[in-house]
Parts: C-alpha cells; sequence; structure tokens
C-alpha cells in the first residue's frame, strides 16, 4: 500500500467550504484498491485497542474498532500529512472563536500535549454496518485536548456495497432550530467536518455554532468508514 496522498487537495477551497458551511469533501482521497485494504483489516484479530458494539452504549446500531499505535501506515500517513494545512484553518476558526489555544504546525507536537494532558490512546477508527444499523448525531470529544477539525473516509461504494446510510451533519445555532445536511460521498471520498464548534460570521461579528454528525440507517449491504481524529483519547 503506498502511503502517499494523490490527489493533492486544493486547500484554498477546502477553506473556503469549511469557512462557509462546516464540511468540506476531498473526493477520492483513497483509491478504490487503498479503500478495499482499510476495509479488509477490520476482521485481523490484532491491530486494534477496543471494539465497540454501538447498541450496548445507545451510540446506535453497527460497531467499530479503534486502532492500537501503531497504527496502519497509511492511516498513520493521513493523520500526519492533512493535519498541517487544517491546523492552519483551525487556528484561524480559534481566534475569530476567541479562544487561547493555538495548534502546532506538526502532528507530531500536538499528540505530545494530548499524551501530558493524560489523552494516551489512539482514536483513528474503523466502522462496519450492515442492514439497519445507523449512528446517532454524536460529537468525537474525549478530553480536553480537542482538535476541531476531524476526518471521515467512506470505504464501500454507495448503491453498489450498500444502500441507505447518508453521512449527516447538523449544525445547532443560538436561538434557533437545528439544520442538517446530507453529505454526499463516494468510495474513496473523505468529508472534513468540524467536531464541535464552528464560528460564523454574523453581523454583529462572529458566533459559534455546534456541530454533530452521524449516519442514516443502512438499508442493505455493508458499509465500512475510516475515522481520523486528530487529538487522542484520555
Ligand atoms: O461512518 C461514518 O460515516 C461516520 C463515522 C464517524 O462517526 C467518525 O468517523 O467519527
Ligand atoms: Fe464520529
Amino acid at each position: 500500500m503506498m502511503p502517499d496522498i494523490a490527489p493533492h487537495p486544493d486547500w484554498s477551497r477546502v477553506a473556503d467550504a469549511l469557512d462557509s458551511r462546516g464540511w468540506a469533501c476531498l473526493p477520492g482521497l483513497l483509491s478504490p484498491a487503498e479503500a478495499d485494504a482499510i476495509a479488509g483489516l477490520y476482521d485481523r484479530p490484532d491491530g486494534f485497542r477496543s471494539r465497540v458494539v454501538m447498541e450496548r452504549h445507545g451510540f446506535g446500531q453497527g460497531e467499530y474498532r479503534y486502532f492500537a499505535y501503531p497504527l496502519p501506515p497509511l492511516v498513520q500517513t493521513l493523520r500526519t500529512t492533512l493535519y498541517p494545512p487544517l491546523a492552519a484553518i483551525a487556528n484561524a476558526w480559534h481566534a475569530r472563536m476567541g479562544l487561547t489555544d493555538r495548534f502546532p504546525a506538526h502532528h507530531a507536537e500536538f499528540i505530545a500535549t494530548c499524551h501530558a494532558a493524560g489523552q494516551h490512546r489512539p482514536t483513528p477508527l474503523l466502522l462496519r454496518y450492515g442492514p439497519g444499523d445507523y449512528n446517532c448525531l454524536h460529537q468525537d470529544l474525549y478530553g480536553a485536548q480537542v482538535f476541531p477539525l476531524q476526518i471521515a473516509i467512506l470505504l464501500s461504494r454507495p448503491d453498489d456495497d450498500f444502500t441507505g446510510g447518508a453521512f449527516i451533519l447538523t449544525e445547532q445555532r443560538p436561538r434557533r432550530q437545528s439544520r442538517a445536511d446530507v453529505v454526499p460521498l463516494d468510495k474513496g471520498d473523505a468529508v472534513i467536518f468540524a467536531v464541535n464548534h464552528r464560528p460564523v460570521q454574523g453581523a454583529r461579528g462572529p458566533y459559534r455554532v455546534t456541530m454533530r454528525h452521524g449516519v442514516g440507517t443502512v438499508r442493505s449491504g455493508r458499509r465500512h468508514t475510516l475515522g481520523i481524529i486528530f487529538h487522542d483519547a484520555a
């Protein structure tokens, strides 16, 4: 598996999309063969630190596994190479939201901060859904250290490998009702989205909206996703 990222994203387009609606797509981040190779890891006995059956926790229906360190090379490469351009966007967001934390230029430095704060456990995960499965709207917060953007990569082909199972984002605006969006993804496409808050430019200056993500009910087939969260877990 080539730990290289092609095609190279257009980061100014990504930044504009993230600023205007809180999410952006990276089409074809993984090739179909890379997506299959990652999805195929799910049934391996080793390489993971834990397995979560979502219905046991009220998280939905379906399951996921958190990778152990060392991460598979492609997952590690995605996490470290996607971080620097996202850190620049994250820092601009924090400035606009009046938050004082800033993120270092390289992922290793940010992970050192997580580890010093007691957040040692890796958060990249593989998710697997079958017919009837779904993922409730949630936020992937695992401690005080939070990197404000995360990535999900669809590893299965819509309409071919599965039906239903749309990726859903909601945003909750102050004193208004929540708004939902469905993110169109094909196999190998990634969506970058806000973990928790994002800044919105209002008439009287920027304000924060709260975002959540989830997956609608899978009607048929199998749906796999790779999730890349940049902070580690307590
Ligand atoms: O399966 C999905 O598309 C959503 C996965 C998810 O919740 C995540 O990557 O954090
Ligand atoms: Fe999630």
